[in-house]
């Protein structure tokens, strides 16, 4: 198994939030059950479930923050190359994140923001043009991988063969995978495709964050908030999983979510790397 995995199944422990002890002297319980129960939180390695409190919860998630967060800012990223098969990817022993979702949901503009650089991955028009696995190296320690969208209604049926065969030869091959960023666009109901690629992971033991973007979109002109969007997201990655994953919301036009998302990736780094 990749190490990934044994991290996913030996420390990806999740709680109730309605089991913490709380200090009121008077607690409405109904009401903190109505609304804590249903939020599962993404507890590191090193905290005890039992001893978390709200100051440890990242704003906009369900992430606990423990004792591997660490440095997190980002003071250079570099291409390194782009790879058509897996086999072709950095040999390299330093950890990874793969960026992953539909076209257009945001992963270009996500690295871009996190990195806080306009171009270094260019955000496309063409979807289903870029076929490869890039590799940009973050402060020469780390990397994160953009790959090709998935899901764009215009491509063939050859193009999508060929995303599958590659990407899954990626994320079963790949030693130094950490974890997936599956991106959701929080601006649109749950999409099947989305669903269907959270299970394949989930299935085959990569441990995977989700990444709701577009959150910055509160005043869709149609249809439900992004916040309720993410719920019934949730809803329906509950029925599925055990265990829930970790889960931040972001807008890479308003900055939100970006330093509690390197946070979050450093300790994931941390614990990995030790
Ligand atoms: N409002 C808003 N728009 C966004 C956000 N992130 C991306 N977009 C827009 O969504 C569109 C697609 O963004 P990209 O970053 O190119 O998406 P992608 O996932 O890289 O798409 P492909 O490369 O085709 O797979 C662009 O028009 C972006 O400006 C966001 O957080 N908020
Ligand atoms: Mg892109």
């Amino acid at each position: 198994l990749p190490k990934s995995a044994s991290f996913l199944f030996s420390f990806n422990k999740t709680i109730a939030h309605s089991t913490h002890k709380r200090p009121e002297s008077k607690p409405d319980v109904s009401a903190s059950r109505a609304r804590f129960a249903k939020t599962v939180l993404f507890v590191p390695p090193g905290v005890d479930p039992e001893d978390v409190t709200d100051e440890m919860i990242l704003p906009g998630s369900n992430i606990v923050v423990g004792p591997y967060a660490g440095h997190s800012q980002i003071k250079e990223v570099e291409f390194v190359k782009s790879s058509g098969r897996a086999k072709d990817c950095p040999k390299d022993d330093r950890p990874e994140f793969a960026i992953l979702g539909r076209s257009n949901v945001g992963k270009s503009s996500l690295i871009n923001a996190l990195v806080r650089k306009k171009e270094v991955a260019l955000t496309s028009k063409k979807p289903g043009k870029t076929q490869l696995i890039n590799h940009f190296l973050v402060n020469k320690s780390w990397y994160i991988v953009d790959l090709p969208g998935y899901g764009f209604a215009r491509a063939s049926n050859a193009a999508r063969t060929d995303w599958s065969s590659f990407t899954k030869g990626y994320f079963l091959n790949r030693d130094t995978l950490v974890a997936v960023l599956l991106l959701i666009d929080a601006s649109v109901p749950p999409q099947r495709i989305d669903l269907d690629c959270a299970n394949w992971l989930g299935r085959n033991n990569i441990s995977m964050t989700f990444v709701f973007t577009k959150c910055d979109k509160l005043k869709a002109s149609k249809g439900k908030r992004p916040d309720e969007n993410i719920r019934d997201f949730q809803e329906l990655i509950r029925e599925n999983y055990k265990q829930h994953p970790a889960w931040i919301m972001t807008s890479s036009v308003t900055g939100l979510g970006r330093d509690e998302l390197l946070l979050h990736l450093s300790q994931l780094r941390n614990y990995w790397d030790q």
